[in-house]
C-alpha cells in the first residue's frame, strides 16, 4: 500500500512510521507545519508542530530511508482549531483543541490531501486500535496502553475516515516499549519529552491566552442564590468544575470550597457552588458521530475528558443526532461543560461521540426532551 506517515517530530509518529516501513508499505514521511510564528508554540520540551520538530520529523524519515514533506497547513490550523477555541470559550463553552484538531487537521486535511495525493492510508502515532469487522466496517478501540489510549479524541473521526487510518502503535503495552524501539532503531527522538494537551497556549496560562485574544470583559461572580461573590475580567476564562483562580471576595457561608458551576456570557456571569452542586445526572449531547448506533436504551460508560474515567451510564441516541445520557446513581461524574466531547464506549470499543449541549445536576429534573437544542442554563 501506498502509506502516508504523519512524522510530528515526536517518537511516537516516528515509531509507527517504522512499523509501517517494516510492514513492506510504500511510506512517504510529511510534517505539517501548523505554527505561524515562532513564538506562537512552546518550543523546547514539547513535542509537535514547533520548528524544531520538523527538524526533528526530517532526522526519523532520513533514519528510516523514506522520502520527506513539509506541508503547511498553518492557515487552517488558525481558521478552524484556535478559532474554534476562542469561540467557544467566548460562548461559555469549554472546546477541546486536541479533538477539533483531529477532526480538522492532525487527521482529516491530512486524510483528505493523502486521497488527492492518491495514497491508501494515513499512518499516525495515535494509540487506538482498529478493527476490521467481517463485513469490511471498522470498529475504533481503545489502545492496549491505557494511560496512553487516545480513543476519546479519535472517536470524531467516525468510521468512514478511520477506515484508512494505521495506527501501528495500538498494541503496544506501554510507552518504555515504544521508546525502547525507538533506540535500537536509531531515532534520536527516543528520549524526546511527550507533548502538552494544548500546543498553541504559550506556557499553559489559557486563561492569559484567552485574555490576550479576547480582551476585559468584566462582570460578576454569583452564588446559585443570585448573590454576588465576586467579579471576574472575562467569564471565558473560566470553565465548570474550575476551582482555583476564582478571587472571591468572601468565603461560601458553610465555609466549604467553590467551584465554578456555569458561565453565563451573555450575562458576563460566574455562577460558583458546592463540589457537590457539580455532580451531573444526565448529558444531552447533539451531532453525533456513531460507528454502531444505539437501538433504544443501552447501558454503556460514557467519558467526558481525554484522560477521565469513564461512568456507567444509559444512552439513547435519535435520528437528528442528539444523545441523552443518564448518568447511573452510583457514578460520580462532576464538572461537565457544554462544548466537551461526549464518547460513548461500550468496553473497549467505542460506540461513538457527540458534543456536550446541555448537563442536568444530580437531583434536578429530567430533561424535557432529548433533542433539546444548545442550551446552557445548566444551572439556575
Ligand atoms: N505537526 C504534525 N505533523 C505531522 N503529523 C503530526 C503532527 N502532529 C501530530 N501528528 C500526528 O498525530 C499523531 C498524534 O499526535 P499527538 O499530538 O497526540 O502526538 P504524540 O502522541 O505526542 O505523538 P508523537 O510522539 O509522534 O508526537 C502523531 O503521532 C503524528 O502521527
Amino acid at each position: 500500500m501506498r502509506v502516508l506517515a504523519a512524522l510530528s517530530g515526536g517518537v511516537d509518529s516516528a515509531v509507527a512510521a517504522a512499523r509501517a516501513v517494516d510492514a513492506g508499505h510504500d511510506v512517504v514521511g510529511v510534517h505539517m507545519a501548523l505554527s505561524r510564528s515562532r513564538d506562537q508554540f512552546r518550543t523546547g520540551s514539547r513535542g509537535c508542530c514547533s520548528i524544531e520538530d520538523a527538524g526533528d520529523a526530517r532526522r526519523a524519515a532520513d533514519v528510516l530511508g523514506i522520502p520527506y514533506y513539509v506541508w503547511d497547513l498553518s492557515e487552517q490550523f488558525e481558521e478552524t482549531v484556535v478559532a474554534d477555541f476562542l469561540t467557544e470559550y467566548a460562548a461559555g463553552r469549554t472546546p477541546n483543541p486536541c479533538v477539533r484538531c483531529n477532526e480538522h487537521i492532525k487527521f482529516a486535511a491530512l486524510l483528505d490531501k493523502a486521497v488527492a495525493l492518491g495514497f491508501d492510508a494515513v499512518c499516525t502515532g495515535h494509540y487506538a486500535r482498529i478493527e476490521t469487522l467481517p463485513d469490511g466496517s471498522r470498529a475504533l478501540h481503545r489502545a492496549a496502553d491505557p494511560a496512553k489510549d487516545q480513543s476519546y479524541v479519535l472517536a470524531v473521526m467516525g468510521p468512514e475516515r478511520l477506515a484508512r487510518a494505521m495506527f501501528p502503535l495500538g498494541d503496544v503495552s506501554s510507552k518504555d516499549v515504544t521508546r525502547a524501539e525507538a533506540a535500537a532503531r536509531g531515532l534520536s527522538v527516543s528520549t524526546k519529552p511527550d507533548s502538552y494537551d494544548i500546543c498553541f497556549v504559550a506556557d499553559g496560562d489559557t486563561q492569559g491566552f484567552l485574555r490576550e485574544r479576547l480582551g476585559s470583559q468584566p462582570g460578576p461572580v454569583v452564588d446559585t442564590a443570585g448573590e454576588v461573590v465576586g467579579t471576574h475580567d472575562g467569564a471565558y476564562a473560566y470553565t465548570v468544575g474550575q476551582r482555583r483562580g476564582l478571587a472571591l471576595g468572601r468565603p461560601a457561608p458553610d465555609g466549604r470550597p467553590r467551584y465554578v458551576l456555569s458561565v453565563e456570557p451573555v450575562r458576563r456571569t460566574v455562577v460558583v457552588g458546592s463540589a457537590e452542586e457539580l455532580r451531573v445526572g444526565a448529558i444531552v449531547g447533539d451531532e453525533a458521530v456513531w460507528f454502531d448506533a444505539p437501538v433504544g436504551e443501552v447501558a454503556c460508560h460514557v467519558q467526558v475528558r481525554a484522560h477521565g474515567a469513564p461512568v456507567g451510564a444509559r444512552v439513547r441516541a435519535s435520528a437528528d443526532g442528539a444523545v441523552e445520557a443518564v448518568i447511573d446513581d452510583d457514578a460520580d461524574l462532576r464538572g461537565v461543560a457544554p462544548g466537551q466531547s461526549v464518547v460513548v464506549y461500550d468496553g473497549s470499543r467505542v460506540l461513538g461521540q457527540a458534543t456536550v449541549t446541555w448537563t442536568r445536576p444530580v437531583g434536578a429534573a429530567q430533561p424535557a426532551a432529548m433533542a433539546c437544542g444548545p442550551r446552557t442554563d445548566v444551572h439556575p
